[in-house]
């Protein structure tokens, strides 16, 4: 049988936003994910990390609802934002039409999203028309335009130079200071890890299971006293 995602509104999950429990997920007859859970609450942003090839965006998927063939359970919220490694906008519409028409808000909102990210006035330019950066950019107030109770992100500032990455994290830091979202960033890379993520958990071996799970005491904020726990499988 087929996993079921829920809405995490219609289930007693405490003040978590976000439960996994999964029992297992395999494609055909190859294990990928182990029994594995935890939580994620407001506010919080989660790094999972791993070697490649683990399963980390495969857990990202289930979390989605775009992969189905797993056992176990997911309770998650509507709406769910998803930021990819690369910015995946529409190249035939302006910046102001790419965040209308992938977050459903209207012109007024875009623009507001738009300005938060420092492209203000750059609504009616088409991808092509702006650098690499400023397509980040887009790509992040895309996501946060509707406002996502969660936030999934796959290697989002992988393939930048450094001080691309360096400020892209910094927007997204901005973002994320405005809004309660909370977070699933799927890195390799410690540091962005240690910098961004409240919570690490290291994912290992065939099928993967949690093998580490760590509070990060040096992020950026505290967290919250609302009870951030934890399971293990
Ligand atoms: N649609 C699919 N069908 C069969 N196997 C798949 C499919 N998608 C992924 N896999 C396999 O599942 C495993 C996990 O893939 P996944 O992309 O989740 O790993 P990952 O940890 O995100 O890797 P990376 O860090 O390299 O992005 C890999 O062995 C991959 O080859």
């Amino acid at each position: 049988m087929n996993g079921a995602v829920a809405n995490t509104q219609s289930k007693d999950s405490g003040n978590a936003v976000l439960s996994l429990d999964l029992q297992g997920m395999s494609f055909k007859d190859t294990p990928i994910l182990g029994a594995l859970s935890f939580q994620v609450f407001p506010h919080e942003t989660l790094a999972i990390t791993g070697p490649s090839g683990v399963g980390k965006s495969t857990l990202l998927r289930i979390i989605a609802g775009l992969e189905r063939r797993f056992k176990g359970d997911v309770q998650a919220p509507d709406n769910i934002g998803f930021v990819f490694q690369e910015p995946t906008l529409l190249p035939w519409r302006n910046a102001r039409q790419n965040i209308c028409l992938t977050a459903h808000v209207d012109a007024t909102i875009a623009e507001a999203a738009l300005g938060e990210v420092g492209l203000g006035g750059l609504g009616d330019r088409f991808p092509m028309q702006l650098s690499l950066g400023q397509q980040r950019r887009l790509s992040l107030a895309r996501a946060f335009a509707s406002r996502p109770a969660v936030l999934l992100m796959d290697e989002p500032f992988v393939s930048l130079d450094p001080a691309l990455s360096d400020e892209m994290m910094s927007v997204f830091e901005d973002l994320r200071a405005r809004t309660d979202v909370a977070t699933v960033l799927v890195t390799h890379v410690e540091a962005e890890a240690n910098r961004l993520a409240s919570r690490i958990i290291t994912l290992e071996g065939t099928p993967a299971q949690i093998v580490d799970e760590r509070q990060n005491a040096g992020a950026y904020f505290q967290l919250s006293a609302s009870g951030v726990t934890s399971s293990r499988s």
